[in-house]
């Protein structure tokens, strides 16, 4: 396999600005696919799984080159030549920022580092501390072992136009392989990694890039065609489009996010999808969710949270966490299930979902809000606990509660 000195400069100067300049790794990889259009299907894979991968085991790499905490360009070539090497690549000899690397030991230092759960699995110590504290050290281990695996990519089936085997032959005649997963209604499964986005099935609204564990939120509602249903926090409208596909357009979807902007973005593609019952609703005061108080048949409390259960997919999460940033979100999803919960008709149901793997933002929210004065209206119907390291797929938490 050959390095070529372009992609790789590429790979450098993301690396520079996700370290350095706080930016985010989806939106640098997407920057950088953009600076040359000659680049073809593989170079662009490598550039984005290189940035990724070398994102995902930032603190073993810089371990192994001993760059310390700090993310100069010297030191992310000594890093990108750690990876190269463990990938098997022959180093060119004519590149003078890698001419040094000490190739033979970078194995031994591999092997030896991976005793060390905070270095082998390249996690912050606070980050390692509250895996441990939250989850004890088996499951801890077993989780993040899994949370570093790169994410598989999975699509649903949008069935207010297609339907799965429908849309796995539109894709085979696109020239990419999938697989229905069992366990999950909709889900197709991608053999192999491609970009979906420049096929005709997806520019047609015939599916959403979309992970396994979070095809199971808007199940877990249990809603029905011609209910209202609120989405208070709608985001980009991934659940509020399954939403619409389960109630086959029938009834309302309403849509809230306080970011305006992320609800630009639902509008598109829920046009997209061909989901004509969504209505958009920017969470600007009180008086919106007010508005609502007991008038919803479902509601859908897709949380904010600190996004550990999905690290396969953006693993700069493990650098740019902060525990007070996890502490401040916990108060927040405690206040959304007091005021939103008022949503719920008596005799309505709601789910409480987020993309986390921490008891304290999951169950353990759940029991404070139904041991509350608001929340002894509510009963507790089931929940569920998808670990990554079980699943395969992301880490998420579902519970169903019942208003009485
Ligand atoms: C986990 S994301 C939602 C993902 C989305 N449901 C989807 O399936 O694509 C949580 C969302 O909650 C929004 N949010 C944060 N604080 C909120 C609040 N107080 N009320 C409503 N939404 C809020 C965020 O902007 C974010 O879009």
């Amino acid at each position: 396999m050959r390095l070529h000195r372009n992609l790789v400069l590429a790979v450098i100067d993301g690396l520079f600005n996700i370290f350095n300049n706080g930016e985010y790794a989806s939106k640098e990889v997407e920057k950088l696919l953009k600076r040359d259009k000659r680049w073809g299907a593989r170079d662009r894979a490598f550039i984005a799984e290189t940035v990724y991968d070398i994102v995902r085991w930032r603190r073993l790499y810089a371990h192994i080159a001993e760059a310390g905490n700090h993310f100069d360009r010297p030191n992310l070539w000594k890093m990108f030549a750690v990876w190269a090497v463990l990938r098997g690549y022959q180093l060119p000899t004519g590149w003078k920022q890698i001419q040094s690397t000490p190739e033979r030991r970078i194995k031994g230092k591999f092997d030896e580092a991976k005793k060390d759960r905070r270095i082998g699995q390249s996690i912050p110590d606070w980050l390692d501390e509250l895996g441990v504290s939250e989850l004890g050290e088996k499951k801890w281990t077993e989780e993040i072992t899994a949370l570093n695996q790169q994410a598989e990519v999975v699509l649903r089936a949008n069935t207010l136009k297609t339907s799965r085997a429908l849309l796995q032959k539109q894709l085979r005649e696109e020239g990419i392989e999938s697989f229905p997963l069992k366990k999950y209604t909709n889900a197709l499964q991608l053999k192999e990694r491609a970009n979906v986005f420049t096929t005709e099935a997806f520019k047609n609204g015939l599916f959403e890039v979309q992970d396994a564990s979070s095809q199971l939120v808007a199940e877990f509602l249990q809603v029905q065609p011609g209910m209202r249903v609120v989405d208070a926090c709608a985001g980009a409208g991934g659940k509020s489009l399954h939403l619409a596909a389960l109630m086959e357009n029938k009834g309302q979807i309403i849509a809230m996010d306080i970011y305006a902007n992320k609800l630009k973005e639902l509008k598109r593609r829920a046009k997209r999808n061909g989901a004509h019952n969504i209505e958009p609703r920017h969470i600007d005061s009180t008086k919106v969710i007010k508005k609502l108080h007991e008038k919803a048949d479902r509601v859908l409390i897709d949380a904010p949270c600190s996004g550990l259960g999905v690290l396969k997919r953006n693993p700069d999460a493990k650098w740019k966490l902060e525990s007070s940033f996890i502490d401040n979100i916990k108060k927040t999803q405690q206040e959304i299930l007091q005021q939103y919960s008022k949503m719920v008709k008596p005799g309505g149901k709601m789910v409480y979902a987020t993309c986390s793997i921490l008891p304290s933002e999951n169950q353990e929210q759940v029991n404070e809000f139904l041991a509350s004065e608001f929340g002894k209206d509510f009963t507790f119907v089931k929940d569920r606990k998808i670990l990554a390291s079980k699943s395969g797929y992301d880490g998420f938490y579902m519970a169903l509660l019942k208003k009485k």
